[in-house]
């Protein structure tokens, strides 16, 4: 078992650098934005919040609609509520232990749900290249978003993120920070990738 956590603010890069390492490694990915998306979209429906996490599919986690500006600040909201996310952490720690190595990426991954994980990255980047960037993703989908309004629900989310009481987003203290302002996708894969060759040589050194 190799577990890889990567925590950071919104549209920071973790699922891009997550999805890369997942590749080069061979290791399982889950994106668990995903779960809380998921669960965050039942309740736009009208589904009590804790009965949507609870009875999550494997299906409600695909779509494009889940990446919509509502459902990501409906996933905050019902993010913050200790139920829910009680309700999501066996599935999480499940997959953390899959045999061949997992990589997770969210919030509260290297801090709460895999604390023990062998490698802990915590990745930033400034708030204006974190509203530009996702802008752009979500212009392409065909959002009709500005990018004041993308920089305002980033914000609005880190800020309720970090300070809800229970799994506030925070760096682990044995967490290293890879902050992606002026880092290309490559660059930011490459570091990434050294840092997890370089803990796979220590253990074996053990
Ligand atoms: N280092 C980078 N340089 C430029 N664009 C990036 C970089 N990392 C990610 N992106 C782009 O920024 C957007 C948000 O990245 P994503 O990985 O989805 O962030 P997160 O998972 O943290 O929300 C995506 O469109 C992605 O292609
Ligand atoms: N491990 C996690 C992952 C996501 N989340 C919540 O889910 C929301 C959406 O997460 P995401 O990772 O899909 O968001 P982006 O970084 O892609 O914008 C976040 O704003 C958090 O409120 C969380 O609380 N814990």
């Amino acid at each position: 078992m190799f577990t890889v956590a990567i925590d950071g603010p919104a549209a920071s890069g973790k699922g891009t650098i997550s999805r890369a390492i997942a590749a080069h490694f061979g290791f399982a990915h889950l994106d668990t934005g995903l779960l809380y998306r998921a669960t965050g979209r039942k309740t736009l429906d009208g589904t009590p919040a804790l009965e949507a996490a609870q009875t999550l599919t494997a299906e409600d986690l695909q779509g494009d609609a889940l990446r919509a500006p509502d459902v990501a600040q409906a996933a905050s909201k019902v993010a913050a509520m200790p139920d829910v996310r009680k309700a999501l952490v066996d599935f999480q720690r499940a997959f953390a232990a899959r045999a061949g190595g997992a990589v997770l990426d969210g919030r509260d991954i290297g801090t709460v749900i895999c604390p023990d994980a062998e490698v802990k990255l915590f990745v930033t980047a400034s708030d204006d290249v974190r509203a530009e960037r996702r802008w752009k993703e979500l212009t392409f989908k065909g959002h009709k978003v500005s990018i004041e309004e993308v920089l305002a629900d980033l914000r609005e989310r880190d800020r309720r993120d970090s300070t809800r009481a229970d799994a506030p987003m925070k760096a682990a203290d044995d967490a290293l920070q890879l902050d992606t302002t002026s880092l290309s996708i490559e660059e930011a894969v490459a570091s990434a990738v050294k840092r997890i060759e370089a803990r796979q040589a220590e253990l074996a050194k053990l």
